[in-house]
């Protein structure tokens, strides 16, 4: 089964003029584009249909996570807007994460619906902070064990923990992974990172990219790079 391109770009952009300037220079065949808090906030809906227009499909990276009735609502209207994958937290529980679920299945074009697990800029001292005792990779067990059991397609996680979640969950089961980084690459707020060949050979299916692309001097050479370190798309 072919899941698509499994590079997904995440447009952290302030504005539209960016994000749009860049997607100019990206093939839809080769990337999927995040869309995330600060672009969406700044730029809308709006945008989004530019970006669709163009042919990319678009992971909206909102991570709602709220009461279920305000979780499934923001999700019916992201799903409305046309995206091909959306996300919620998964430690927004049970009764959230069946909401969200119901309120996706109920779209005219369902998207995948992703939770989010331990953020790939936490550590064990991040969670031991909020009164979680327990290594990233334990949590993150946790949650996608949650996940799972409540019918969402996948999580997001790094991809430290995804050879173990796709032992455990299966090959259907969507791992999308941030936090990656090239070799050598500047970490800058990421704490589980792992190089794109590695992330790929532990199973992750997306890999989300941002700043090693968008911050670097020439971006789309960047992007070849990266690319070219991969084994071939399966087809
Ligand atoms: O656990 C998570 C969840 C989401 N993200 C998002 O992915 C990108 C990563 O950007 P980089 O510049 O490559 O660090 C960013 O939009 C995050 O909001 C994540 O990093 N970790």
């Amino acid at each position: 089964m072919s899941l698509g391109p499994r590079l997904i770009i995440a447009l952290d952009f302030p504005a539209a003029a960016p994000a749009l300037a860049l997607a100019a220079r990206l093939d839809p065949r080769h990337c999927r584009l995040k869309v995330g808090k600060e672009l969406f906030t700044a730029a809308g809906p709006a945008l989004l249909e530019r970006l669709q227009a163009r042919g990319f499909e678009v992971f909206l990276d909102l991570k709602f996570h709220d009461i279920p009735n305000t979780c499934a609502a923001a999700c019916r209207a992201a799903a409305e807007l046309g995206v091909w994958m959306l996300n919620v937290h998964a430690s927004g529980g049970s009764r959230m994460l069946d909401a969200a679920r119901a309120a996706v299945d109920a779209a005219s074009r369902r998207p995948l619906l992703i939770a989010v697990t331990v953020l790939t800029s936490q550590e064990r001292a991040d969670l031991a902070e909020i009164g979680l005792d327990v290594e990233p990779a334990q949590q993150v067990a946790r949650l996608a064990a949650l996940a799972a059991a409540h019918g969402i397609d996948g999580v997001v996680c790094s991809a430290r923990e995804a050879s173990a979640l796709r032992v455990a969950h299966g090959a259907g089961f969507r791992l999308v992974t941030p936090g990656i980084r090239p070799a050598g690459a500047d970490t800058f707020d990421q704490r589980r990172v792992v190089t794109p060949a590695d992330a790929l050979a532990a199973g992750s299916d997306y890999l989300v990219i941002g700043r090693p692309v968008t911050a670097a001097a020439d971006p789309l050479a960047a992007l070849t790079a990266l690319a070219a370190s991969l084994p071939a798309e399966p087809v």
